[in-house]
């Protein structure tokens, strides 16, 4: 039996859908109500939690296969896996954005910039040389901006729609992202065949 997570929420139909394109028996996915667990037909056994749990069960070893944002991967210390496939799905990307006069703005202290990704942020901004000040939110993250809290953010970034709605717009992108299937390292040895198969199929080489 191969175990994977799945990421909740905006992914998860996706990759359900995705599986049951490549035959994949998701009849009892489609049909759960509020469980957790689900064992299908062909043999896996599925969670779906929020994605940095996602990442948590399968460092524990407890998932041989994790379905989970670019996004979440980037942000996280973890690195411990094995990232075997890009679904090309859940295609957004990380963008420094702000209102429009930032770009032009001369600041005579540190920028402030707002995000959930203080990692990705950090380390972006580290990478271009420039000293800010990180504030961490948990979502919404446009408000930064809005109500006065931070000159910038760095958020996800998907039709644009949020960041019109409310003014803001894309200073500099700064990098893609999508679903990846990553793999926990002793289980790609004790379960090879079974994973390189999955593999196969979503590749549609099956
Ligand atoms: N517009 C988008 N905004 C956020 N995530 C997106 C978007 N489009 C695709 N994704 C992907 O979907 C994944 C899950 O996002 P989702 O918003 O469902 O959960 P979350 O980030 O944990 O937020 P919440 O705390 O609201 O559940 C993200 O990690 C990202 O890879
Ligand atoms: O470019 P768009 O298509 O508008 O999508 C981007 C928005 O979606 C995400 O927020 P989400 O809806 O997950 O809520 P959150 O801000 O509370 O995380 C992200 O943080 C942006 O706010």
């Amino acid at each position: 039996m191969i175990k994977i997570a799945i990421t909740k929420g905006r992914i998860e139909k996706q990759v359900c859908q995705l599986l049951q394109s490549r035959g994949y028996d998701m009849d009892p996915i489609i049909h759960k109500d509020r469980e957790l667990l689900i064992e299908t037909n062909d043999g896996l056994s599925m969670i779906f939690g929020k994605a940095n749990d996602v990442l948590t069960f399968l460092e524990h070893g407890i998932v041989d296969i994790g379905f989970v944002g670019q996004d979440t991967l980037d942000e996280s210390d973890f690195h411990d896996y094995y990232d075997m496939l890009d679904l090309n799905i859940g295609k957004c990307y990380f963008a420094v954005a702000a209102y429009p006069e930032y770009k032009t703005k001369e600041f005579h202290r540190r920028k402030r910039i707002a995000s959930k990704y203080t990692k990705v942020a950090k380390e972006y901004f580290n990478s271009k040389q420039e000293d800010v000040e990180i504030i961490k939110l948990e979502g919404s993250v446009e408000l930064g901006p809005v109500v006065g809290l931070s000159d910038a953010i760095v958020d996800i970034v998907e039709t644009g729609s949020t960041l019109k709605a409310n003014g803001l717009e894309v200073i500099e992108k700064i990098s893609d992202i999508s679903t990846k299937m990553i793999v926990n390292k002793v289980s790609l040895k004790f379960k090879k065949d079974e994973i390189f198969k999955m593999i196969d199929r979503l590749n549609g080489e099956e």
